[in-house]
């Protein structure tokens, strides 16, 4: 078998400064809104979350999405959405599969009973005379964009495969009782532990050429090993028990011809060609984090070392 050791990796971390800007306009809109909803891609339900949007929205019920649930593992989308409703106050799940409008529902009942809930614990006793207000928040292309324009049948938003699609805050009108605030995909500040950086690139939450598409399929091909999903390998003519990491990139190059001059397997296209075959699912269910029974707790839940110093020093500096 083939060992794989991505401990020379440094430095996956992605903040651009329009995170920054678009993590300030969250604080500013939130006193707007009655329930944040927070996307994560239902295959890494942790690396995805960014807990520190959790954190600075946290005086708001929370809807946690599992989306991309098409993708992931049924049963631990499970264990991950019961995971995070017992870690979170004034919170609940919804599992959605957004491209085959599935959950969609949920989201609507779900949210009107946390708001509901809310107002309740605050005293409040008249009805809300206006429409009720979600924030859709969560890093890049978990598919906030594509689940607003599902619930909203006119599709106004863009969407797209890439992160980073959604620039600035816009509010859009469902019904005559609910209004959704989009943002635009926010990562944590700093670095997040090796693996976690590799899911989110895997994901197309982070820029995959700034991670470098090579290290993720080979990251990629790790976890197929680990979790023993060969069968689109084997749909190759990928022979197994493999021994060499280059004989699975030169039979899938032959397989789809892509040579360069002198008859060489063409990796680099090769490669985009997987990544792209795993956007689009052909590898079938695989859920990449690990289920928080499984390991240690700190594993878990310190995924990004550095990013509560760095939001904690930009509260201090707006307060
Ligand atoms: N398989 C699958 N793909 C989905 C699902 N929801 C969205 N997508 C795809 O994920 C990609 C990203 O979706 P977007 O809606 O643009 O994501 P976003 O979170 O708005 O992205 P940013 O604008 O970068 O923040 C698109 O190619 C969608 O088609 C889903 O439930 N399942």
């Amino acid at each position: 078998m083939i060992n794989f050791d991505f401990s020379f990796v440094k430095g996956v971390g992605w903040y651009p400064g329009h995170m920054l800007k678009a993590t300030r306009d969250i604080r500013k809109q939130l006193k707007l809104v009655d329930v944040v909803v927070i996307l994560t891609d239902a295959r890494t339900p942790i690396s995805s979350l960014n807990e520190g949007l959790i954190k600075i929205t946290s005086t708001k019920p929370i809807l946690i999405v599992l989306n991309k649930a098409d993708l992931a593992e049924d049963e631990k989308t499970l264990e991950w959405a019961e995971y995070l409703k017992s870690k979170y106050e004034n919170c609940d799940y919804v599992i959605t599969e957004t491209l085959k409008r599935r959950g969609l529902r949920q989201i609507t009942d779900s949210a009107r009973k946390l708001i509901k809930e809310d107002r309740k614990k605050k005293g409040a006793t008249r009805p809300l005379l206006r429409p009720i207000r979600l924030m859709i928040v969560g890093v890049p292309n978990v598919g906030k964009s594509s689940l607003i324009n599902a619930l909203n049948r006119k599709k106004s938003t863009r969407t797209g495969p890439r992160p980073g699609v959604t620039r600035s805050q816009q509010w859009i009108t469902l019904a005559d009782d609910m209004e959704l605030l989009d943002t635009p995909g926010i990562m944590p500040p700093g670095n997040p532990l090796v693996e976690c950086g590799l899911r989110l690139g895997l994901i197309n939450a982070v820029k995959q050429d700034l991670i470098g598409k090579s290290l993720l399929v080979t990251y990629l091909i790790s976890q197929l090993f680990k979790h023993e999903n060969y069968n689109h390998l084997k749909s190759f003519g990928v022979k197994f028990p493999v021994t060499d990491y280059d004989h699975i990139l030169e039979t899938i190059s032959a397989k789809m011809g892509y040579k360069l001059p002198g008859n060489m397997p063409d990796i680099r296209k090769t490669e985009e060609y997987i990544l792209r075959e795993y956007t689009d699912g052909k590898f079938g269910k695989m859920t990449l984090d690990i289920h928080p029974d499984s390991q240690a707790k700190s594993d878990v839940t310190i995924l990004w070392p550095d990013a509560k110093i760095n939001m904690d020093a930009e509260e201090d500096k707006e307060s």
